[in-house]
């Protein structure tokens, strides 16, 4: 295989230099048992960080020219009699064939990095499995969620992790040099009994974005309907009008803000829902409901897909003026004008509630944008957390607030005119604005001096009817870490970090 990316420097190697104690590992011979496209990859970034590799396939002619030539490709039993540390890359399917290797493999490491295609599809997880044929090996688990193509690409792109797991100390550390060397970060996951946990993760992250995906379009779908019905087809029902070209660009930007301002303020109204909770209970170490506990986990990818959905928004409205309806409709009032002999068609409140909208509009865009460029890791790294939160709430809801002032501008005073009530709809914005609209008063209600005071000290730790935290707290603790692995590489839920600096102190 060509060099290329590979042959560049590697953040590996770097890491190496500046961690002594890392030497050792370079250098190791490393096995490979496999000749797919996992193994493919695996044996360029080996060799390129400085390892020695030996490949073992069934048919090791037919193969070793798909290999970096500094690989040495041979026979399964070859790979186990030269080298300690192999990597299992063949499906679980066919682990049962590398039984023959059983007496030369007796003692070694073994590296597995199979993945599922269904969560729970088999009793126990593939490692596990691996550990019961080979019980003279030592089995870790590790690399499944790194993809072929991230290892190809190096590890600048895509997620850097490497989640490792092992019952043998010792082992899980060579494993993690080797991971560190190549340039990712080892994460321990303890024991094997974690695999998994660590085989579903790949499986998992899609299932993040799945539920608030179908939020958006659900609700793109019934605002879109709403706004089909009120534009295009009253018209043509009650005036014989012919409105079906809105249907591409006007009904569709009528709908997309909507289905971003309605988003944006179900990103806020679980913590509102939380904080009401929590002054229900007289306590924050009661669990919330599942359903919240959801919600609160999927806020980041609801607010991301309201600032996508706001973003068109934007770039639909700076086209509406250049279309040629638009056009049009310009001269034909402008020939009007003429015909009833007036000369000024200016508007002095129109004009003003339009430049003011319209510059709500374009600010609460800029705060979003805040937001989601501070939801890459990469910046959301370089905050502490104070910052990152100060960002992700109170700019946030600053943004929904101007977002607010944006939409009730908009509107003016459409909701009390009469002609406005097609079919008796109201029009759209007055809709959109009732759940933000909720979320923004419970928030100032929260902030009520009585109201503020007693959330503040349920949040430090203070109880209805007791006196500083009770016993049940590390139990709670453990069921919230629960729900937070389970739910993805999610940050932290505050009150579970609060309870986690409780714990240490
Ligand atoms: C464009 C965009 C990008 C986003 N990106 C991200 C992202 O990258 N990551 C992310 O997590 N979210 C992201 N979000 C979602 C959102 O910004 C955050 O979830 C934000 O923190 C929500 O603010 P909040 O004030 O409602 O909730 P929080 O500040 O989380 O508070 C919610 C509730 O938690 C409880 N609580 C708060 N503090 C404490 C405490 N100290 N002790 C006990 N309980 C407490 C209270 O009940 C409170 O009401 C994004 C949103 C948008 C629009
Ligand atoms: N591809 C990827 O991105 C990722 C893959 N993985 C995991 O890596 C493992 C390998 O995946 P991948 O390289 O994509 O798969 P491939 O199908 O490309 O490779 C599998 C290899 O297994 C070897 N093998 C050994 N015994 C058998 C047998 N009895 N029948 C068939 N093949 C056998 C074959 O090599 P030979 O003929 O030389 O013996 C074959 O090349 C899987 O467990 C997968 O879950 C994990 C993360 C990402
Ligand atoms: C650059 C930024 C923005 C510009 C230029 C802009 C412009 C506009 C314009 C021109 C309209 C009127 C559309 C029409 O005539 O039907 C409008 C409506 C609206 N905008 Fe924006 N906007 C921006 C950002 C936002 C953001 C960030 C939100 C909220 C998240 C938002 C929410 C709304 C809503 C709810 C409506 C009412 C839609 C309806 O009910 O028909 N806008 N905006
Ligand atoms: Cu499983
Ligand atoms: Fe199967």
């Amino acid at each position: 295989m060509p060099g290329g990316d590979m042959a560049k420097p590697l953040l590996g190697r770097r890491n190496m230099e500046s961690n002594p104690d890392l030497t050792p590992a370079v250098g190791r011979t490393i096995g490979i048992l496999g000749s797919g496209d996992f193994a493919r990859s695996l044996a360029t970034r080996l060799v390129y960080s400085g390892f020695q590799v030996v490949v073992g396939s069934r048919n090791p002619k037919r193969c070793a020219g798909l290999f970096p030539s500094a690989a040495e490709v041979t026979a399964q039993v070859d790979v186990a009699k030269k080298t300690d540390v192999i990597f299992v890359a063949v499906f679980r399917e066919h682990y049962s064939t590398l039984c023959d290797l059983t007496d030369v493999l007796a003692g070694k490491i073994l590296v597995d990095v199979s993945n599922n295609t269904e969560i729970n599809h088999h009793k126990e997880s593939n490692a596990e499995y691996l550990a019961s044929l080979f019980p003279a090996c030592t089995v870790v688990k590790g690399f499944n969620v790194i993809s072929a193509w991230t290892l190809q690409s190096g590890p600048r792109d895509g997620n850097k992790q490497v989640l490792i797991c092992c019952d043998n100390q010792e082992a899980k550390r060579i494993v993690a040099e080797i991971a560190q060397v190549m340039g990712f970060t080892p994460v321990d996951m303890g024991s094997l009994s974690s695999a998994c946990e660590i085989e579903n993760i790949p499986l998992r992250l899609l299932p993040a974005w799945k539920i608030p995906v179908f939020l958006a379009l659900g609700l793109f779908l019934c605002f879109y309907t709403y706004n089909f019905i009120r534009q295009v087809l009253h018209p043509y029902i009650w005036e014989q009008k012919n409105k079906f070209y809105k249907i591409p660009v006007e009904v569709v930007n009528s709908t997309l803000p909507c289905v971003a301002y309605v988003m944006l303020s179900l990103v806020y109204l679980p913590g509102v829902l939380a904080a009401s909770f929590q002054l229900h209970y007289g306590t924050k170490y009661r669990r919330f409901p599942d359903w919240l506990d959801q919600w609160l986990q999927h806020r980041k990818q609801i607010g991301l897909l309201s600032f996508f959905c706001a973003a068109l928004h934007a770039l639909y409205s700076l086209c509406l003026p250049m279309r040629r309806s638009h056009r049009y409709q310009l001269i034909n009032a402008a020939i009007k004008q003429v015909m009833e002999k007036k000369t000024d068609a200016w508007i002095e409140e129109e004009v003003w509630r339009m430049e003011i909208y319209v510059s709500l509009g374009i600010m609460a865009l800029g705060l979003l944008s805040l937001l989601a460029i501070t939801s890459l890791p990469s910046i959301a790294n370089s905050l502490n957390w104070r910052e990152f939160s100060f960002i992700q709430s109170t700019v946030g809801f600053i943004a929904l607030v101007v977002s607010t002032l944006h939409t009730l501008t908009f509107g003016w005073t459409r909701a009390f005119d009469e002609n406005q009530y097609k079919f008796y709809l109201p029009p759209s914005y007055t809709l959109t604005l009732l759940v933000p609209c909720t979320v923004i008063l419970a928030k100032i209600f929260f902030r009520l001096p009585c109201i503020h005071g007693r959330l503040r000290r349920i949040r430090n730790g203070w109880e209805k009817g007791s006196c500083g935290p009770t016993q049940t707290m590390p139990h709670i603790v453990e069921e919230r870490l629960l729900t937070r692995v389970s739910g993805g590489l999610e940050e932290l839920h505050p009150a579970t970090e609060d309870a986690i600096t409780w714990l240490d102190d």
